[in-house]
């Protein structure tokens, strides 16, 4: 069942810029990462789900609402990170925290302090002293806090965040996968996007490039592989036989990108004697940067 769903939607900013014609759908109890590079259209998407903004064209609904008619009711029953938080800076983080939880009806703090220990956030100072990493941690709290929120829309939630922070960010959303949360999240961080999501949601230029399930990103990825042979005679026939093989005269060293050739690429080296031979698997950061550069639309 399709929890939030997004329908052939259009904001055209003007000069290329916006989203066109986006569609897709964030099943109940899955995390789906939404992945592009700067400036692809990931927050003007994320902001029209909040209801913030309206599409010139098409419709988003969550659990059947409509997000811009229903922006109300949507907004303060769902937890939401956004990209960049608009503080009132005369407050203090516990103020505001506490703004959050009153605009959202909630009775009580919910969550807030339990998330306050596990972030390490001190929140009495002023917000307009604190630095970007201090003011995501609020914005996390604010997002977590309320334990009847269902689903979870996340705008870059780690950004600024040091490492060890964002591997508690990663605990924290395998958790409320695990409570059977539905997460939307954006997100340049690709290590967290394998460890957290089902699926992935690719889009560049405004325009939607894939909708994958993570386990085939993964298969799909390819291997860099070097082999160095007995001798460089071996190398060069090596070489020969395979085009992609990247091979300098008087090497013993072969390089070379494989993907579904790799039985073929091994079974061939094998005739000759290899003496070392190292294989890296492409991260899935490179992978993406297929989808992410010239031709990824092709
Ligand atoms: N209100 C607006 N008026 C005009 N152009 C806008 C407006 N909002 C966004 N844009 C443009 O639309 C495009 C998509 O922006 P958006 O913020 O959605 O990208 P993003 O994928 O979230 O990028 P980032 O990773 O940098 O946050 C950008 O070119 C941006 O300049």
């Amino acid at each position: 069942m399709s929890v939030i769903e997004i329908s052939h939607i259009t904001k055209d900013y003007g000069q290329g810029r916006g989203v066109f014609d986006v569609s897709f759908s964030v099943h109940k109890g899955e995390v789906l990462g939404f992945l592009g590079p700067n400036g692809a259209g990931k927050t003007t998407t994320i902001r029209q789900l909040m209801g913030f903004i309206k599409p010139d064209h098409g419709t988003l609904t969550i659990l059947g609402r409509d997000c811009f008619k229903e922006a109300d009711v949507i907004q303060r029953s769902l937890g939401y990170l956004p990209g960049e938080i608009a503080f009132i800076d005369s407050m203090n983080g516990m103020e505001f925290i506490r703004f959050v939880a009153k605009m959202k009806n909630m009775k009580g703090m919910g969550r807030a302090q339990e998330l306050m220990e596990r972030f390490e956030l001190d929140a009495m100072g002023k917000l307009k002293k604190m630095s970007k990493g201090m003011k995501q941690k609020i914005g996390i709290v604010c997002a977590f806090m309320d334990p009847s929120a269902e689903i979870l829309i996340l705008d870059e939630p780690t950004s600024g965040l040091d490492p060890l922070m964002q591997s508690r960010f990663v605990e924290l959303v395998l958790e409320e996968k695990k409570a059977g949360k539905t997460i939307l999240m954006s997100s340049h961080m690709f290590e967290e996007i394998e460890r957290t999501c089902d699926r992935a949601a690719i889009i560049r230029e405004g325009k939607l490039v894939a909708v994958e399930e993570i386990e085939k990103l993964k298969e799909g990825r390819q291997k860099n592989i070097e082999i160095t042979f007995q001798d460089t005679g071996m190398a060069k026939a090596f070489a020969a036989e395979f085009p992609k093989a990247v091979y300098q005269d008087g090497s013993r060293t072969v390089t070379a990108r494989v993907g579904r050739n790799l039985d073929s690429f091994i079974k061939k080296a094998g005739e000759y004697t290899i003496t070392d031979l190292d294989v890296r698997t492409q991260s899935l950061e490179e992978f993406f940067m297929h989808f992410y550069g010239e031709g990824a639309d092709k």
